[in-house]
């Protein structure tokens, strides 16, 4: 009988192999996300990271396996059509249109909801409040540092209104000052009942935000745990943690 306590996974990701011609980058990978939950993709340069976040968001349709989002098989099911279900993410690399204005950048999220321009604007605004850029609304993207660009992908983001995020390096590339306020920022997105998975190479960032962790390695999950057990997992510390001073 089933647990009357389980949740649903918001995601299930079964058996998934993304072979690109011989490489084979994410190699019969499975895991579950489960609503409310943050949780953190690690490993090294090419472990494939990032072609697991594109084989969820529809980038890549995988070789093999399964991905079901919120009850719902999407593995064939275009980009596009996720982000109406609920499935946003955010870049490692910014790509704002630069012409536009930080206000009119968000608006591209919020019109995929079917609503005029003049609530789309108003929608926007609310989400550039959120992040921290009122001040900043009006100015072109391309006069965003690297820490208020991320900010802006996190609004664009989220006006898509979705259940799971995709974040991809939130604090990579940003000064040091301004970590904390971005941490602060995807702890506050998390209250407003959003599930997040974030790629991280900063430890401390991992600790702070995730509830879990996976560790990956040539394509495939090496170790699996909360931030803590990770970091003291002995083959992540040989194969990571002990290079380079713990990624910090
Ligand atoms: N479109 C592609 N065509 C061929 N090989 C690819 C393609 N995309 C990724 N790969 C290869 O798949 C492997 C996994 O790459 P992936 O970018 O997913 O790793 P990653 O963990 O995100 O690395 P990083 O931390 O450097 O971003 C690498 O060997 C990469 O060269």
């Amino acid at each position: 009988m089933q647990n009357p306590t389980s949740v649903m996974p918001l995601l299930q990701v079964e058996h998934v192999t993304m072979a690109f011609g011989g490489i084979v980058a994410v190699s019969d990978l499975s895991l579950t996300v489960q609503p409310g939950e943050i949780l953190a993709l690690m490993g090294p340069n090419g472990a494939g990271k990032t072609t697991t976040f594109h084989v969820i968001a529809g980038v890549h349709a995988p070789t093999a396996g399964t991905i079901t989002f919120d009850g719902q098989d999407i593995t064939a099911m275009r980009p596009d059509r996720r982000c109406r279900a609920g499935l946003a993410r955010t870049f490692q690399i910014t790509q704002p249109f630069e012409e536009l204005s930080v206000v009119e950048n968000v608006m591209v999220g919020a019109i995929n909801h079917d609503l005029s321009m003049a609530e789309a604007r108003e929608d926007a605004r609310r989400y550039v409040d959120m992040v921290g850029l009122s001040e900043r609304a009006d100015v072109l993207a391309k006069g965003l540092s690297t820490g208020q660009r991320k900010r802006l992908e996190l609004a664009r983001a989220m006006a898509t209104r979705p259940k799971l995020l995709l974040m991809d390096e939130v604090t990579g590339g940003v000064d040091m000052a301004s970590v904390p306020g971005l941490i602060e920022l995807v702890k506050r997105l998390r209250t407003e009942g959003l599930t997040i998975i974030i790629i991280e190479h900063n430890m401390k960032v991992i600790t702070e935000l995730a509830d879990r962790a996976i560790f990956m390695n040539r394509g495939a999950r090496m170790a699996e745990g909360t931030p803590t057990e990770i970091a003291n997992h002995p083959e992540v510390v040989e194969l990571y943690l002990g290079e380079e001073g713990g990624h910090e």
